[in-house]
């Protein structure tokens, strides 16, 4: 069974009004990921990949067609589908320990167990001896590691990440892409969970991902589905991740000059 299957997902926001036009954001979607597989979206803007995770995770419902995770119907956000948003959304006067612990304690998961958990996913992410800072006491790097910890603290079946690594400089960017690799990379289990990342970057894609799903613009179909059978950690300079990087270019800017003749 797929840990994830998207069955013929249709979305269209209504319109309210003559000026407002109903959007056909997606249209008849359909892929399935694999237990613990890391599936990213990529697609011009605007193509649906922020509107399809938000599916996933139960904050939107499609329209028509299912989505199913663990072989149940999404329904409302749960703990089973965790999210890493761009802005970290940690709580401010919580501690790293006591934020990557909120979601354990809600569970209502005893203190022994909590402890031990939060102790791993920290030590998992890299911020031993920060345990008892605030996040502004934190780079963002350091807040979006808190942010995945806690992400996946709750043990979820799937870890959606929206855009996680957009808004850090370009050096923390290359630094969390690195790190979120080896932690791929590595044997831990509790790090391998099956993964959703919609992200804009072709190269994090490659860098991260054992399959790319590349949606058309408007609406959002499923243009290509490109497997990526390159050892971890990733070279970007492996000429065969040059050729994948040419090659989802390619499809990428198929679409952004066939919007821009139909637009003229
Ligand atoms: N709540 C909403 N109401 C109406 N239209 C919406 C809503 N959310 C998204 N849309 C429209 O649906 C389409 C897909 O939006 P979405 O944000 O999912 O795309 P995206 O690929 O994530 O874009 P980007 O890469 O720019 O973040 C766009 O045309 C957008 O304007």
């Amino acid at each position: 069974m797929s840990a994830v299957s998207i069955q013929a997902v249709t979305k269209i926001y209504p319109g309210h009004g003559r000026r407002d036009a109903p959007v056909l954001a997606l249209d008849e979607v359909a892929f399935d990921i694999a237990d613990r597989e890391f599936c990213s979206i990529i697609g011009h803007s605007g193509c649906g990949k922020t509107t399809l995770l938000n599916m996933l995770a139960g904050f939107e419902q499609p329209t028509a067609g299912r989505i199913r995770v663990n072989g149940e119907a999404v329904g409302r956000p749960s703990w089973s589908r965790s999210m890493v948003f761009q802005d970290y959304a940690l709580f401010p006067w919580l501690t790293v320990r006591e934020n990557v612990s909120f979601g354990l304690e809600m569970k209502k998961v005893p203190p022994a167990e909590r402890r031990a958990i939060v102790a791993r996913q920290i030590r998992l992410v890299g911020l031993e001896g920060f345990e008892d800072r605030y996040p502004h006491q934190l780079s963002g790097g350091m807040k979006q590691r808190v942010s995945i910890a806690r992400a996946l603290s709750v043990d979820p079946h799937v870890l959606l990440m929206d855009e996680p690594f957009a808004a850090l400089d370009a050096q923390n960017r290359a630094l969390m892409q690195q790190e979120m690799g080896r932690l791929l990379a590595s044997a831990d289990s509790a790090a391998r969970k099956t993964m959703v990342l919609v992200t804009h970057s072709i190269e994090e894609a490659i860098l991260l991902s054992d399959r790319i799903v590349v949606l058309s613009s408007r609406p959002g179909r499923v243009k290509e589905i490109v497997t990526v059978d390159l050892p971890r950690p990733r070279d970007e300079d492996d000429p065969a991740f040059i050729a994948l990087r040419r090659h989802l270019r390619a499809l990428i800017n198929e679409d952004v000059s066939a919007s821009a003749t139909a637009a003229h």
